[in-house]
């Protein structure tokens, strides 16, 4: 549904997107996390054809957002982070004027515009002026807004920014009935939020792709950080022949220095044994840490780590 491959975007001199690769596949949510400045809406921008990539590809539904922008605004809907509502109209008629724009048949306007008033919890202020609703039910009327012309992807940025407690709860708990139907992708630089809502959490920090996982593989699994100096790849195989790793991932390599992730069976602690065998190799081991693998863990890891020099990284 959504594939992007080595996008980039500076602005000037500045680099706010360094080669930025990352594919969805369909009824995914997905967590855009960042610190800020991180990327995070530039990324949305260019795959909602607002803001076109320095280099790269991005396609949406089969669609480059380059050659063929219309069909990919059609195929998605967008939230942006600031919802650039018609403050004067009321709500059932501004869904309606938005849904003549995005090119819904006459015929079938009524109903889409009936089916997003259900769907986002908006009868009771169908008939308000939009600019008198709470923020709460303005993001309602934007998430309606999105949807109404029902796009397979939706992107949404900072959906639950300026929204009180229980306005929060609302707006995630219908992004997630929202996720049977639609692949949705939405920033946030709240990481209780991904994990309220995602299923994946891709991190991105300094303009690169620090992490991309699925939730569920960062909430039980043990991880092992390992570094040694050899030959990646015959070090990444003996890694995964060793009883109890369930995958190895290589991490970077560096001046002959190769850094991986193991993740190991639950209950198992095969630490000795690597160690036993990458000496039998001679490979010297420079890193052996065990750390849980907790989202917030991984996020502090993966922003500090991208925000290191590649000399300060082999310091850590
Ligand atoms: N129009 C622009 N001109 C120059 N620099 C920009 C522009 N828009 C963004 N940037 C810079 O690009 C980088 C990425 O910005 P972006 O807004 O995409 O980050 P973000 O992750 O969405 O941040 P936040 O969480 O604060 O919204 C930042 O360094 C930002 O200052």
């Amino acid at each position: 549904m959504i594939d992007v491959q080595r996008v980039s975007k500076n602005y000037g001199s500045i680099r706010a997107l360094d080669q930025i690769s990352f594919e969805m596949g369909k009824g995914e949510i997905a967590g855009l996390l960042g610190p800020n400045g991180a990327g995070k809406t530039t990324t949305m921008r260019i795959l909602t054809t607002y803001l076109t990539p320095t280099s790269g590809k991005a396609v949406l539904c089969g669609h480059d957002v380059l050659d063929s922008p219309i069909e990919v605004r059609r195929s998605i809907g967008y939230l942006p982070e600031n919802v650039p509502l018609y403050t004067e109209m009321r709500v059932r008629e501004l869904l309606h004027f938005r849904a003549k724009l995005k090119d819904v048949p006459r015929s079938k306007r009524r109903r889409a515009v009936a089916e997003v008033v259900s769907r986002c919890g908006l009868a009771d202020v169908e008939n308000r002026i939009v600019g008198n609703l709470s923020r709460g039910y303005r993001q309602r009327v934007g998430l309606a807004d999105a949807l109404v012309h029902d796009p397979p992807i939706l992107i949404l940025d900072e959906p639950t920014a300026g929204l009180d407690p229980i306005q929060i709860r609302e707006v995630r708990a219908l992004i997630r009935e929202l996720g049977d139907r639609h692949t949705v992708l939405l920033s946030t630089h709240i990481m209780s939020e991904v994990e309220a809502v995602c299923s994946r959490v891709v991190i991105i920090a300094r303009g690169r792709i620090a992490l991309d996982e699925r939730l569920e593989n960062l909430r039980h699994d043990t991880a092992l950080v390992v570094e040694a100096r050899g030959p990646a790849d015959a070090i990444r195989n003996a890694l995964a022949a060793v009883p109890g790793v369930e995958r190895v991932r290589t991490t970077g390599e560096h001046d002959g220095v190769a850094e991986f992730e193991v993740q190991t069976r639950e209950g198992d602690d095969p630490r000795e044994e690597i160690s036993r065998r990458l000496a039998a190799n001679g490979w010297p081991l420079r890193t052996l840490d065990a750390r849980r693998s907790s989202l917030e863990e991984r996020f502090i890891d993966a922003v500090t780590r991208s925000s290191l020099s590649v000399h300060e990284k082999e310091a850590v």
